[in-house]
């Protein structure tokens, strides 16, 4: 299954970490964004064109640093179609350098838009005779709150194309606790999700053991990821909130199980951004990335040990 892919890629590289490509136009360094601008002008294309730019220097520089990338559909929708056109160019760049992409589209709707969001994502849409893919990452991020039959068709999918997904559940952010730490019969929020991704994985546990529904849990919380390490053996993590959200080194080591396998701890901003603490104006954007993905590697390996 898919979580075997991305673990070989932990494993080869050594590194349990994706890069977040969240692109805001005021943090791409000036020297893109006015090449971009000179061309197109001030526009959604002169953006769409420096995000497009800026990606391509970050994949370069971080292809064998890291194994998995994460574009959030958010920076690109923002742009309308040429986002979403430079979004499909990111992800088959970063697949053509090895890279395994996770879409974080945190999609959750009724099932039959649950199976177009599949079809667009992750597999294919038939147009008359033909079998047509579009984004085609390696995995999405699903809001599963509507109930498990909004993420029965993205299970489906996933087992014909051999790919995966993240169920939010414990997320990173600081009104978390508001829904998903309510008590819900036995059991809090959080925890009825991660056990749907448990459950919606079971059957499908690849050569490490986790099935192909992962769970979201946030590096801000590092008591929840450690009890729901424990309760999920089957379920491969996403943690966000390493970094700019304040989760350090210390915190993610929960995350992992006993042979520091599954799971992946995210980070956009520290990486993407870090050319903005060099002082060099964004000329070093590529160094400053490449220096900070091997800074978070080196600071979790002090905490875990890969296989
Ligand atoms: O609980 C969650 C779920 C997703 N995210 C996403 O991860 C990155 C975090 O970015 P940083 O710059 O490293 O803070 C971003 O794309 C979020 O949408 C999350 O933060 N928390």
């Amino acid at each position: 299954m898919s979580f075997d892919v991305l673990q070989k890629k932990i494993i080869e590289k050594r590194n349990p970490t994706v890069a977040g490509l969240d692109p805001k136009p005021e943090q791409i360094p000036p020297h893109i964004l006015k090449m971009a601008c000179d061309q197109y002008g001030e526009t959604l294309a002169g953006a769409a064109e420096a995000v497009w730019q800026f990606n391509r220097g970050l994949i370069d520089a971080l292809s064998d640093v890291v194994p998995a990338v994460k574009p959030q559909s958010a920076y690109y929708e923002r742009l309308g179609w040429r986002g979403m056109e430079v979004m499909e160019r990111t992800i088959s760049y970063a697949q053509e350098r090895g890279l395994f992409v996770i879409a974080d589209v945190k999609r959750g709707d009724i099932g039959s838009t649950a199976q177009a969001y599949a079809d667009g994502w992750l597999g294919e849409t038939q147009v008359g005779e033909s079998a047509c893919s579009a984004f085609h990452a390696d995995c999405v991020t699903l809001n599963g709150y509507m109930g498990s039959d909004t993420v029965l068709p993205f299970v489906d999918t996933c087992r014909k194309y051999g790919k995966c997904l993240f169920l939010l559940a414990k997320t990173s952010n600081p009104g978390s606790g508001e829904l998903q730490n309510l008590t819900a019969g036995d059991r809090l929020v959080y925890q009825l999700l991660g056990d749907m991704a448990e459950r919606l994985g079971t059957g499908t546990e690849g050569d490490y053991g986790y099935g192909l529904a992962g769970a979201v849990t946030g590096a801000t919380y590092p008591e929840e990821l450690r009890e729901l390490r424990a309760r999920l053996p089957h379920t491969f993590f996403l943690v966000p909130g390493y970094g700019a959200q304040g989760g350090t080194a210390e915190d993610v080591q929960y995350a992992f199980d006993r042979k520091g396998c599954g799971a992946v701890v995210n980070a956009s901003r520290s990486i993407m951004c870090a050319w903005q603490k060099t002082g060099k104006g964004g000329a070093d954007f590529q160094e400053a990335a490449r220096a900070a993905a091997e800074a978070m590697r080196d600071a979790i390996g002090q905490y875990v040990t890969i296989l």
